[in-house]
């Protein structure tokens, strides 16, 4: 008998979690091995101002920047249109042997693998090969009422379980109960003893092995391909009325107490309200621009960015903060930015392309 023949299609690697889970801090981790090397890498984000994408770059071939919010809702001109054009280009000369696409915590990937899967000439180029869905020991509580969170724990072949140094104890058993009740079948582990290129070598076993066990449950078609199909067919219904997010672009450098005052009182009277906040901002006296991230209640440290390793604007250059928010006004925050660190005027900024938000 005669062996199938291999499968040539390029591989895709889907990183996915809800907001703030540590998707890009992995992928940064990663980029210091042989993760990205030979790899085309997808960046969504939920918000017009890419931050990811400025932080990775390492041996990838190229970088893109998906700046189309929930990338479920608009996926023909995200992820579609996208690999429909880079694969024109390449037009089988292989540039790249993988793609790595890191959604925003946002978007449904099983909605994704099912337009990748759906669409002919996509599937026969590609195919999944593995999903990793980082979760927030610290959030994932507060998080199981988002459907999307739900789905991209369903949609896992690993999950990565992140901030387990922050963690107690129990909530980190706790995060891999909820983990374990939404998706048995995937492999829990704590992301500090994750490698990316370990899990890549080991994608093809670790998938199958799941998508097998998934079928032999169900009895038939695996229960995540039906959830994707339903959701693709159906139209995955997005949180109504869902986060807003808004942006605040500042001209002038900024003084670094006054802010971090601001964030903290921010935080403390309406983190729970506060789904995300990132950005760079141009500090007073600062070579480089300064990565600052939220979650929630937590302000993590800000990270001065070398110089020579950001892809940005560099130093001077204007500062911007991404909201991505439940329930507050986006004018009160800004209002209250002008008022508070800026001293000057100051405009949210709706952070979805505007063609985007005529749907
Ligand atoms: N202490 C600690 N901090 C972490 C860990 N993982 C991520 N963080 C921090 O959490 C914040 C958010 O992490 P990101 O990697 O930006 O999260 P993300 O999932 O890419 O965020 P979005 O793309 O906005 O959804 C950053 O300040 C990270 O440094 C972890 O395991 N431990």
């Amino acid at each position: 008998m005669s062996a199938a023949p291999a499968d040539t299609r390029v591989p895709v690697f889907i990183v996915t979690g809800f907001l703030g889970a540590g998707k890009t801090t992995f992928l940064r981790r990663a980029q210091q091995g042989a993760a990205f090397s030979g790899a085309l890498l997808l960046v969504n984000e939920a918000a017009a101002f890419g931050v990811d994408d400025r932080l990775l770059r390492g041996d990838a071939v190229a970088v893109t920047l998906l700046a189309n919010g929930c990338l479920c809702c608009r996926i023909d001109r995200g992820v579609k249109e996208e690999l429909h054009r880079v694969l024109a280009l390449d037009r089988g000369r292989h540039a790249f042997d993988r793609v790595i696409l890191e959604l925003s915590g946002l978007a449904d990937p099983l909605a994704v693998i099912a337009t990748i899967t759906s669409d002919p000439y996509l599937d026969g180029q590609l195919r999944i090969a593995l999903v990793v869905t980082l979760v927030d020991c610290l959030h994932a509580a507060q998080s199981a009422d988002a459907a999307e969170h739900r789905r991209q724990i369903e949609a896992a072949d690993i999950v990565l379980l992140t901030k387990t140094d922050l963690a107690t104890p129990e909530a980190a058993a706790q995060a891999a109960g909820h983990v374990a009740a939404l998706q048995p079948l995937a492999r829990c582990i704590d992301a500090a003893d994750a490698r990316f290129d370990r899990l890549m070598e080991e994608a093809g076993p670790l998938r199958a092995d799941r998508l097998a066990l998934e079928t032999f449950d169900a009895g038939g078609l695996p229960r995540t391909a039906l959830l994707a199909h339903t959701g693709a067919a159906g139209g995955f219904a997005c949180a109504a009325p869902g986060p807003d997010t808004f942006c605040l672009r500042i001209e002038e450098r900024l003084d670094w107490t006054r802010l971090a005052l601001w964030l903290s009182l921010l935080l403390h009277a309406h983190g729970a309200r506060i789904l995300r906040i990132k950005g760079f901002l141009s500090l007073d006296g600062a070579q480089a621009p300064v990565l600052i991230n939220c979650v929630r209640h937590i302000a993590y440290f800000p990270e001065h960015l070398e110089p020579e390793a950001d892809a940005g604007e560099g130093a001077g250059a204007p500062s911007f903060l991404v909201f991505i928010v439940e329930g507050l006004s986006a004018d009160r925050i800004a209002r209250s930015f002008s008022a508070c660190v800026s001293g000057r005027p100051v405009a949210a900024i709706a952070a979805t392309p505007a063609a985007d938000r005529s749907e």
